[in-house]
């Protein structure tokens, strides 16, 4: 079965937040994780699918996205999405640059636009600079990353430094004067010999007066933003019935291994309500004073009460001091695993809808349940929806699940999740 629109994104959790832009403007969107080995086999609009190549070597993001690519050109696409993190994640080797062009090559294309904006999550451009919330990029919690450092906020001059096209700008003038006025400052562009263009955009109005002018455009980039105004140019309309997913009934859990800002609010508010919730220390699990089989211990009889939560979210201090014990990469890779066993235990124990914080905690649970593909449906929160899977342990009618972004979602958002 074939499907117009062909999306390749560089993590999980921004995968699902694409496919939730595309939903919300009527698009009927499965997420595979990874490149699907044959034919869908399910009738949909817009495929989405989820890489995790954001910050492995250039050389294997390209050839992972261009096997990305060939899937969907053997699907008939007719135009690709190459979706990245809306605080434009990358160093200057990439991989936004080096991607982006290697898919123009692949499709023979000489202009694409490049653009990160995500309104409805504070992302805005203008004048080509980043801003999150109320700061520049540069200012914002981004300068500290410890992958991906955003020391520049000035998105033509990060773009210029891993490409070797000529980058230039729409500014918000064109944008905000409608299609037209962007088909013709592209026009100007490609005389003047610029091969991709950052675009303003500072609210949802700019992204839908954008999306009639990419109509034609064999290759799109850009966070999830942009999504909101595509569907449109295949003459499709906002639908309730295109985040329609099959019900499934049982217990309810959350894991989160995201230490973010945002998650390490949403945390505390769940214990505040008075919902159980179990805290995984690295240092203690890899001493084996804790487990994933302990967790589990501890969860089974709390489960028919409500949603319970295992986390080993952590406030900055905590998690520096552990890195500084186990090793950044050592820490990570074991709480990824101890969280993947406990989601999946908590599926073996009859958990059907299960929220999880954190883009590399996703990957690793999504992994642990054997889930291929997800079925997105009803938003929760800017960027996180509920999604259909069939796992291992969840087979027919299967399970719901979210992929929670690290810095998205409200307070309240382990709570209201269920409710939704
Ligand atoms: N207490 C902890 N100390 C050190 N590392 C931790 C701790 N808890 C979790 N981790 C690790 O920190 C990393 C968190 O990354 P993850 O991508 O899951 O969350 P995030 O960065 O907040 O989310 P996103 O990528 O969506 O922004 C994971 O590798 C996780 O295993
Ligand atoms: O664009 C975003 O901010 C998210 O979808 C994401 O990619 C977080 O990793």
């Amino acid at each position: 079965m074939s499907f117009p629109l062909g999306c390749i994104a560089d993590d999980f959790t921004g995968a699902t937040d694409l496919a939730n832009n595309l939903v919300r403007a009527g698009m009927r969107v499965v997420q595979t994780i990874g490149v699907p080995k044959g034919p869908l086999g399910a009738e949909v609009d817009a495929v989405v699918v989820a890489l995790k190549s954001r910050t492995i070597a250039p050389a294997d993001a390209i050839a992972q996205s261009l096997e990305a690519l060939r899937w969907l050109q053997a699907q008939g696409v007719k135009q690709v999405y190459f979706k990245y993190c809306s605080t434009f994640d990358s160093t200057p080797q990439g991989n936004i640059g080096p991607v982006t062009e290697a898919l123009m090559d692949a499709l023979s294309t000489d202009f694409t636009i490049a653009t990160p904006a995500f309104p409805d999550n504070q992302r805005t451009v203008f004048k080509g600079y980043l801003f999150v919330g109320d700061m520049l990029l540069s200012e914002s919690g981004m300068k500290d990353h410890p992958l991906t450092p955003m020391t520049d906020a000035n998105l033509v001059r990060v773009m210029q430094a891993q490409c070797r096209r000529k980058v230039g700008l729409i500014d918000h003038r064109a944008v905000a004067a409608g299609a037209d006025a962007v088909r013709a400052r592209i026009a100007q562009l490609k005389a003047d010999g610029v091969g991709i263009a950052v675009v303003d955009a500072v609210s949802n109005d700019d992204l839908l007066r954008l999306g009639p002018a990419l109509a034609d455009m064999p290759l799109v980039t850009a966070g999830s933003g942009v999504a909101i105004g595509l569907p449109g140019n295949f003459g499709i309309a906002p639908s309730p019935r295109a985040a329609a997913l099959p019900p499934v009934s049982g217990l309810h859990a959350v894991v989160s291994g995201s230490c973010s800002t945002a998650t390490n609010r949403q945390v505390r508010d769940f214990i505040a309500r008075g919902h159980p919730a179990l805290a995984l220390d690295p240092i203690a699990v890899s001493e084996g004073r804790q487990s994933a089989e302990e967790a589990l211990a501890w969860a089974a009889p709390m489960l028919a009460r409500g949603p319970v939560l295992v986390y080993s979210t952590a406030d900055p201090q905590e998690v520096k001091a552990t890195q500084g014990q186990l090793g950044v990469e050592a820490a990570g890779a074991l709480m990824e695993r101890t969280l993947a066993a406990v989601a999946r235990g908590l599926v073996e124990r009859g958990v059907r809808r299960l929220l999880v914080a954190g883009g590399e905690t996703s990957g690793a649970c999504v992994q642990a349940l054997g889930i291929a593909q997800l079925q997105i449906g009803a938003q929760i929160d800017p960027g996180v929806p509920w999604c259909h899977a069939l796992a291992d342990v969840a087979p027919a009618p299967g399970m719901h699940i979210a992929l929670k972004s690290g810095n998205f979602g409200t307070d309240d958002f382990f709570t209201k999740a269920f409710s939704a």
